[in-house]
């Protein structure tokens, strides 16, 4: 029984969300992969549909993560500061190309204080969202340490990361003149431009990854295998008259 909450009509995506930028990407193809899209078509996604895939949103104190994530969850603003103690965390349900999907986003604190409460939390990301503030260098230089903080706690070669410059609507020249963006900035402001459209890539992104995942383990060993036993052969499965999906590449 699937005791989630259903999904909103406005979180269902039926092709890849673009990055902003093509230049501020770190992933930049245009379409999911062919490999992806075949598995959802075909029902192959195994337990991505069960799945809670946890997103951490770390940076600086009063960077605007809170705000962030209420602006897309909630589609609320407070202009008043509030900060997070320790973390919190909202869900959100999407459906990518049919198949249901949730995210957990955790929202972190940024100050010193509760930040050893708040680290405690970051096991187990799928992706990591660094947010900085476009008019404070000093929030940006930190980044670096928020990312390696993050790190020790994820697997760097699968988890996904995204940098999130916020407060746009105050920025009449971005941090400082001169100094430039690091690549994958994503520029975000919490009266709505591009919230909607990041999270989305986000979730498309991280649905991506455990689809890709999922295929890799049932490659493993799929389901119609035979096994022969007492065999001299090292290849222990031999796939009976295995069919090739005509959408599969
Ligand atoms: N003008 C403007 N103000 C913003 C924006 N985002 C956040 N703020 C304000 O910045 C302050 C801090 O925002 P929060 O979202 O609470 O910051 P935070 O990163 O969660 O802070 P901690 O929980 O302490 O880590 C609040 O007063 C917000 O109203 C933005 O895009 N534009
Ligand atoms: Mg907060």
């Amino acid at each position: 029984m699937n005791i989630l909450a259903p999904v909103r009509r406005d979180r269902v995506l039926a092709e890849l969300p673009q990055c902003l930028r093509k230049e501020a990407a770190l992933h930049v193809h245009r379409d999911f992969n062919p490999r992806v899209t075949c598995a959802c078509q075909e029902h192959r996604t195994g337990t991505v549909g069960f799945k809670i895939s946890k997103v951490i949103v770390v940076g600086d104190l009063s960077v605007g993560k809170t705000c962030l994530i209420n602006r897309f969850c909630k589609d609320t603003f407070d202009k008043n500061y509030k900060a997070t103690i320790g973390v919190d965390f909202e869900m959100e349900r999407f459906e990518v190309l049919g198949v249901p999907f949730s995210l957990q986003l955790w929202d972190t604190a940024g100050q010193e204080r509760f930040k050893c409460i708040a680290s405690t939390y970051y096991r187990g990301a799928q992706a990591i969202i660094i947010v900085f503030n476009l008019n404070d260098v000093a929030s940006l230089e930190h980044t670096k340490q928020w990312l390696a903080d993050a790190l020790k706690e994820n697997d760097p070669s699968s988890v996904l990361l995204f940098l999130v410059g916020s407060k746009k609507d105050l920025s009449l020249c971005p941090v400082t003149p001169g100094l430039e963006l690091p690549l994958s900035t994503h520029l975000l402001h919490v009266s709505g431009e591009n919230v909607r459209e990041f999270f989305f890539r986000v979730a498309a992104l991280t649905f991506e990854a455990n689809v890709l995942a999922e295929l890799e383990k049932s490659g493993a060993r799929r389901i119609g295998d035979v096994v022969r036993i007492n065999s001299d052969d090292s290849n222990l499965y031999l796939t009976a008259n295995k069919k090739k999906p005509t959408c599969c590449p």
